[in-house]
C-alpha cells in the first residue's frame, strides 16, 4: 500500500499505511458543485439531521446520507430515525470521483472495482465536533474516500487499537482529499475542532465546514 507520489509540503502525504492526505483535490469550481449537489439533496426526501445516539445525546453535526441511512449504528434503506423516507441514490457522478480518488490516492488500478454505494455528508457549524471513532458498520473493508470543503477542521487520525495516542493531527482544508483503505480502513478519527471563518468563500460556503464520506457497505 505504497504510494506513488512525490511527498512534499502541500503534496500528497501518506499519515500512516493506507492513509492518504491530498491537500487541494478538487478544484474551486469542483467544490461550488459538491457544494449545490449536497444543497440540493437537503431538500428531500430526507433533511440534514443531527443522529440521536443510543442514550439520547445529538450528535452535533447535522448529516444527510445517499444510497443508505446511516442511524448509529447500522444502514437501512428507509431514515426511520427521521422521516421514514427512502434516502436518495448514490449519484453515478459521485462513485466516479471517488475511483478517481482512489488512483490519486494510491496511484495502482485497484480503484476499476470500487464501486461506493453509502455517502454520509456531514455539516459543520462553528462548534461542531465529532468524537474518536471507526467507521465500522460496513461490512466490507473497501476505502473510505473523505471529501472536505468549507472552513478548516482539525483532523485527527489515529490506530486500529484505541481511541487515544498514536495519533497524528492534521489541518483539513476545502478541497482535501483523505483517502483511508487497507490497515488503515478502521483506524479511529475524529474532529475536535473547526476553525471558523477559514474557508475561502469562492468554494460556495459562506460558513460552517461540509465534508462527505462514501464507502462500500457490502449490504444488499
Ligand atoms: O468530517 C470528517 O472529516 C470526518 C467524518 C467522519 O469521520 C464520519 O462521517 O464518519
Ligand atoms: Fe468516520
Amino acid at each position: 500500500m505504497t504510494a506513488l507520489f512525490e511527498t512534499g509540503p502541500g503534496g500528497p502525504r501518506e499519515v500512516s499505511p493506507g492513509a492518504v492526505h491530498i491537500p487541494g483535490w478538487l478544484s474551486l469550481q469542483q467544490q461550488r458543485t459538491l457544494v449545490e449537489a449536497c444543497r440540493e439533496f437537503g431538500r428531500g426526501p430526507v433533511p440534514y439531521r443531527a443522529a440521536s445516539l443510543p442514550g439520547g445525546h445529538e450528535m452535533s453535526v447535522r448529516t444527510l446520507c445517499l444510497g443508505w441511512h446511516w442511524a448509529p449504528y447500522k444502514y437501512t434503506r428507509t431514515a426511520d430515525d427521521v422521516n421514514g423516507a427512502r434516502v436518495l441514490g448514490f449519484p453515478g457522478w459521485l462513485a466516479d470521483w471517488g475511483r478517481r480518488a482512489l488512483a490519486d490516492a494510491y496511484g495502482d488500478q485497484r480503484e476499476d472495482s470500487y464501486e461506493p454505494d453509502t455517502a454520509l455528508i456531514n455539516f459543520y457549524e462553528d462548534t461542531a465536533k465529532m468524537g474518536m471513532h471507526q467507521d465500522k458498520d460496513e461490512r466490507a473493508d473497501f476505502p473510505v474516500v473523505s471529501l472536505s470543503v468549507g472552513d478548516d477542521c482539525l483532523f485527527r487520525f489515529g490506530n486500529t487499537e484505541t481511541r487515544t495516542k498514536p495519533y497524528t493531527d492534521i489541518r483539513l482544508r476545502s478541497g482535501d482529499l483523505f483517502v483511508f483503505g487497507g490497515p488503515a480502513r478502521f483506524a479511529y478519527h475524529g474532529v475536535p475542532r473547526i476553525y471558523p471563518g477559514t474557508a475561502d468563500p469562492e468554494c460556495g460556503l459562506t460558513g460552517g465546514r461540509l465534508n462527505l464520506t462514501m464507502r462500500v457497505t457490502g449490504l444488499s
